[in-house]
Order: C-alpha cells, then structure tokens, then sequence
C-alpha cells in the first residue's frame, strides 16, 4: 500500500508540474567552474524537459557575464535556469533583478548557500523537479558598491579566506577546503579598526570580521542569524569583537546557529544601510569572490528576484 501511494503521489505531482511547465521557455546557464559545474546535468535537463519545459543551455565562460546573458535573452524566455554555485547565482543577479525572470537553481557549486537557505534540495535532480512544481517566493538581495549577493558580504577574516581558497583547493576539498584553509588564517589574525555608519550613528569599532547577510546561510553551513530569512527586508551586520583568536572556538556552535548575536564579544543587529570605513582600503567579498574595497557602502534591494522554491 505504503509503494502504490507513494507512486500515485509520483504521477499526480508529475501532472501538476507538466501543467505548470508545459511550453514555457527557459535558458539555462551552467558554469563549468563550479565544483559540480563539470559533470553531467542530464538527469536534471531530462526532468525539466519531461514537464514540458522548452530548455535552451547557453555556455558561460570566465569572461561571460551570467547577467548580461539573461538580459540581452530576456524577452524569448519566461524563466532563467541557473547551474553553479553562490558565486554563480551572484553573477546572474543584476540580470534576474532588472529582467524579471524567474529564477530556477541547480545547485552545483560547493556551498551552495542560497539553495540551502530557500531548502532547495542539493541533488540536481531533486532541485530540477522543484522548478518544474514551479511554487515562487520572491527574495532580496544585498547590495555593496554596486555588486548584488544573495547570501553575504564581509570584511576581514573571511575576505583574507576568500582570497586564498583558491577555486583548485574547492573542487578538491569542498566545504572541508574552508574549514582547513580557515583555521590557518584565524591564527594570524589580528583585530582591526572600522567605522560603521548606520541609522543616523557612527560607532568606531575594533573587529575580526564585519559579515552582513541577506539570507540565512553562509560558508556552506553557517548562519548569519537565527531569525534571518532572505525575504525580511533586512541585512543583518554582525562584527566577531574577540581579542583572540582561540575565543572564537567557543563561539563555533553559535556561529552555525546563527545564535553568536547572543556573546557580549559579538555586536549584532538588523538594518537596510550601513557603510564600513576602513583606515585602510580592505577587500570585502561576496559569497567568497572578492568584488570591492571599503570604504563599503551596504544597502537591501527588497523584493528584487522570483525564484522556484519548494512548497511551503
Ligand atoms: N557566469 C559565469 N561564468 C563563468 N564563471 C563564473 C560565472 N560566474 C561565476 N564564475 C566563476 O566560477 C567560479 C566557481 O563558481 P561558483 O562560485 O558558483 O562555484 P563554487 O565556488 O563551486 O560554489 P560556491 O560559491 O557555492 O561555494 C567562481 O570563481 C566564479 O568567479
């Protein structure tokens, strides 16, 4: 009994999603940089295919804009289908926003984070049969100097990451590569000076790291507050305020749990504009591509991209 239901549930959401798919017209982009980005996608492509998807793949290459892309193709399609990781879906935002397309995410990159802050399943296939039941939420993005990001923006620890993860040490290692990576960085360094410019206040602070999230999620698995979502209308800010690095290890728990907000050596708070002012121009990085300097200027973009999200 428990198989035949099982089947029939199979068959009925197949229908819905052959209803809502049926002879709509989708680009799909796949960056081969990112760490799955190489390997097939052809289960995926066959189950947006059999909803009645109309699938056009366009190459992107290191030099080709996923943004300009889905512009310039804008008006011959109803939805843009994107196959990377976060660094890739940052890429195709500006596009998303300022088109109108629907997003579809095939996570294939190495943390994945957005996917995992809208629960869209890591599988290929599993996120493909999401697009086709095609169910939308609309999300935020994040803004610094211009760039767009999904998930979040820092300064300090995590952009110095950034920099030395190189994309060979992600494809091999994974989210493991940040981990071995960071902890080699974490013992070297030191507090810095930052001011922070909000809501009508500067306040000089002496920091590890400045992080602020659009979504939930981040380096594969952390969580920038426990309450965040990507639809709130809100950046959380949170700054790591620890002398020593070896402090921070107590704050490990939290710091997955989006609770760090909770240690007096931590400052956090939620707001939609902030800039950081350095006394030296730091690298501020998105969603581990280093984008733009500080002075950093951070602002929400509400309700800028549809996306296909799993029920509920
Ligand atoms: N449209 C694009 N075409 C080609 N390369 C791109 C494009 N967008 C981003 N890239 C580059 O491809 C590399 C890998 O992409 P991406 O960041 O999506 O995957 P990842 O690093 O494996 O995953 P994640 O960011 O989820 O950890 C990045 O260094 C990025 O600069």
């Amino acid at each position: 009994m428990k198989n035949r239901g099982f089947l029939l549930s199979d068959v009925i959401n197949q229908k819905r999603a052959v209803q809502h798919s049926r002879g709509k017209r989708a680009m799909l982009i796949v960056n081969p940089r990112a760490r799955r980005g190489g390997g097939s996608i052809d289960a995926a492509r066959q189950v947006l295919v059999d909803a009645g998807l109309q699938i056009e793949e366009m190459a992107t290459s290191k030099d080709e804009n996923a943004s300009e892309l889905i512009s310039r193709n804008a008006d011959h399609f109803d939805m843009a289908i994107v196959g990377g990781g976060d660094g890739t879906l940052n890429n195709a935002a500006a596009g998303l926003s300022y088109s109108g397309l629907t997003l579809g995410v095939l996570p294939l990159g190495t943390a994945n984070d957005f996917a995992r802050t809208m629960g869209i399943p890591a599988d290929p296939v599993k996120a493909a049969e999401i697009i086709a039941a095609g169910h939308q939420a609309t999300v935020d993005l994040g803004e610094v100097n211009g760039h767009l990001f999904f998930n979040v923006a820092s300064i300090g620890f995590s952009a110095e990451l950034a920099g030395e993860l190189t994309e060979h040490a992600k494809k091999r290692w994974g989210t493991l590569g940040y981990g071995i990576v960071a902890a080699r960085i974490l013992m070297r360094s030191r507090l810095f000076t930052c001011y922070v410019d909000h809501d009508g206040t500067t306040e000089k602070i002496r920091t590890m790291q400045v992080s602020v999230g659009n979504g939930r999620h981040y380096g594969g698995g952390m969580t920038v507050e426990e309450t965040a979502t990507a639809d709130d209308g809100w950046l959380d800010l949170y700054s790591l305020e620890v002398d020593h690095w070896w402090r921070l290890l107590r704050l490990l728990p939290s710091l997955r749990k989006g609770t760090q907000g909770q240690w007096d050596d931590v400052r956090a708070f939620k707001t939609t504009e902030v800039t950081i002012r350095t006394k030296q121009p730091r690298p501020v990085n998105t969603d581990g591509e280093l984008v733009t300097w500080t002075p950093a200027h951070f602002r929400i973009r509400p309700k800028s991209v549809n996306v296909f999200v799993p029920k509920g």
